[in-house]
Formats: C-alpha cells, sequence, structure tokens
C-alpha cells in the first residue's frame, strides 16, 4: 500500500469512513489532480489509475468521478478507467459501464460553437479553445488581463443560443447545455437503487462543484470536502490534491 505523503492541515480533521457504506463522488482537476497551465498539461501520479481500482473495489462500485470533463479524456487520463463518471458537468454520465449522453451531444450547433470559439481563441494568442461533446472552453489562465475580451465572446454566443448556459470557473468560461450540473446529477444517482442509503462523500474545488459541496453537507449529513482555499459550504477542507490522494489512502487502510 502507498505510503500517504502527510496532509499539511484538515480543517477540522476528516473522520474515519467505512467505504462499504459511502458513496464516493471525486471531482478531478483542482482536487484528484493539481492545476496546469494548459488543459492537456495535467500531470497525473502514476498510482492513480491503481487507487481509482482500489476505491471502486472497496465501494463496492460506487465510485464516481464528477468532472467538466468529457468521459473520454479523463479516463484516458486515468489510464483506461472504466468505472463511473459524471462528465462534462453532468452532460454525460457513464454508470454500471453504460453511458447516457445528452441529446445535444456532438449535434451541430455543439460543433459550431466550437468551430467560432476555436476560430476567436486562434486571433487571441494566449487564449485556448477547448472543445466538449456538449459545449465548449474559452480558457484565459495564460493571458488573464484577456478575461473580459473572453466573457464579451462567450456572452454573446449565450445570448444566440437559447439551449446554453454560459458559466465561470477557475480562469475559463465555458458553454454548455441549459439545466445541467453537477449537483443535480449527484442527487439523482443518490436516489437510484445502488446508491440510496449510502453516506454520499463529495470532494471539489470549484465554483461549479459549490451547490454539490452545500447540499451534501447541508442536507444529507455526507462529508463534503473543499479543497483549497476559498468560501465554502463544505463541512471539511484539505488543502490541495496531495493531501485528498493521502486520504484517500486512510480510508482504504481502516
Ligand atoms: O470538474 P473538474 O474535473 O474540476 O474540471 C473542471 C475543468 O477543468 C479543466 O480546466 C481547469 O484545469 C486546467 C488544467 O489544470 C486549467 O488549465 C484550467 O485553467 C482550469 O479551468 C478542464 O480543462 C475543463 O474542461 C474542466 O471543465
Amino acid at each position: 500500500m502507498a505510503e500517504p505523503h502527510g496532509a499539511k492541515f484538515a480543517d477540522p480533521e476528516l473522520p474515519d469512513l467505512d467505504l462499504s457504506r459511502a458513496a464516493l463522488f471525486l471531482d478531478f482537476d483542482g482536487t484528484l489532480v493539481d492545476l496546469a497551465d494548459t488543459p492537456s498539461g495535467v500531470a497525473v501520479p502514476s498510482g492513480m489509475p491503481d487507487l481509482m481500482r482500489r476505491l471502486d473495489a472497496a465501494t463496492d462500485g460506487r465510485l464516481v468521478i464528477v468532472t467538466g470533463r468529457p468521459i473520454s479524456v479523463v479516463s484516458q487520463f486515468l489510464g483506461g478507467y472504466e468505472g463511473n463518471v459524471i462528465g462534462c458537468h453532468g452532460a454525460e454520465e457513464r454508470y454500471d459501464g453504460e453511458t447516457n449522453p445528452h441529446p445535444l451531444a456532438e449535434s451541430d450547433v455543439v460543433h459550431r460553437l466550437g468551430d467560432m470559439v476555436e476560430a476567436f481563441a486562434a486571433t487571441h494568442e494566449g487564449l485556448i479553445a477547448e472543445r466538449k461533446p456538449t459545449g465548449v472552453v474559452l480558457h484565459f489562465r495564460q493571458v488573464p488581463e484577456q478575461e473580459p475580451d473572453a466573457y464579451a465572446f462567450l456572452h454573446a454566443l449565450e445570448t444566440a443560443h437559447e439551449d446554453f448556459d454560459l458559466h465561470h470557473s477557475k480562469m475559463a468560461y465555458e458553454l454548455r447545455p441549459k439545466g445541467i450540473s453537477k449537483d443535480a446529477s449527484i442527487k439523482r444517482m443518490m436516489k437510484t437503487a445502488a446508491f440510496a442509503g449510502r453516506c454520499p462523500v463529495f470532494f471539489g474545488d470549484d465554483v461549479t462543484d459549490e451547490p454539490a459541496l452545500e447540499w451534501v453537507a447541508g442536507q444529507q449529513d455526507g462529508l463534503a470536502v473543499k479543497v483549497g482555499p476559498g468560501e465554502t459550504g463544505a463541512n471539511y477542507r484539505l488543502p490541495e490534491p496531495a493531501a485528498v490522494r493521502d486520504q484517500l489512502e486512510l480510508w482504504l487502510e481502516d
């Protein structure tokens, strides 16, 4: 078993957890792995695929990766992970090997939006367009001074496309289908026979994770863990992804 690296602080300390009674929801970027300069630049620790396999076994299949990334992308980052994923912020779901995409997935309108955002990024050095099956992201991490331009462009696209909403995440703006969210997907999953009665546990770092953190901590009496600084409705906090991985290893040892 891997040696824990030692969390710098936990606020307050996380309790012991019987994984066989838990439903474990894990965000990816900024939670399992450190943020990087570009979407493709994240470094996934070599032990991560094995950690996911062991968590999936310990929860008897109640491990779910909850991410803004497409299922195919996060699965590749996790070394060919085939388990449960809420992807594209809830616009794609894979449970028990079966994938349910949103009706707008790979639609003409999504492709057109992707083309337009790519063309905009191509004429604005430092901006990065990231296409998804259900939307598109415009990243300004390399050029924070271009945030107003990035916002103005995506806001104009949002205004012209009534089926899409504009969302802000870490150094990025994203267009995604209306009515989807991580918390809606988690709530739906927790109502299924396989998950009902389990203690929900959710780790997340971003504003897009807050509604689910608040729901898990405030209404479910579960464990909601905010990763990193910032205001939160979570009931626990860890400082960084390395501390998250250590905590998961500790629960696996119990
Ligand atoms: O829900 P998550 O798993 O946290 O995914 C959220 C978004 O993560 C990625 O963007 C963020 O991470 C990048 C790599 O560290 C970083 O460069 C960027 O600034 C962050 O916003 C991903 O690219 C998005 O598709 C996800 O929605």
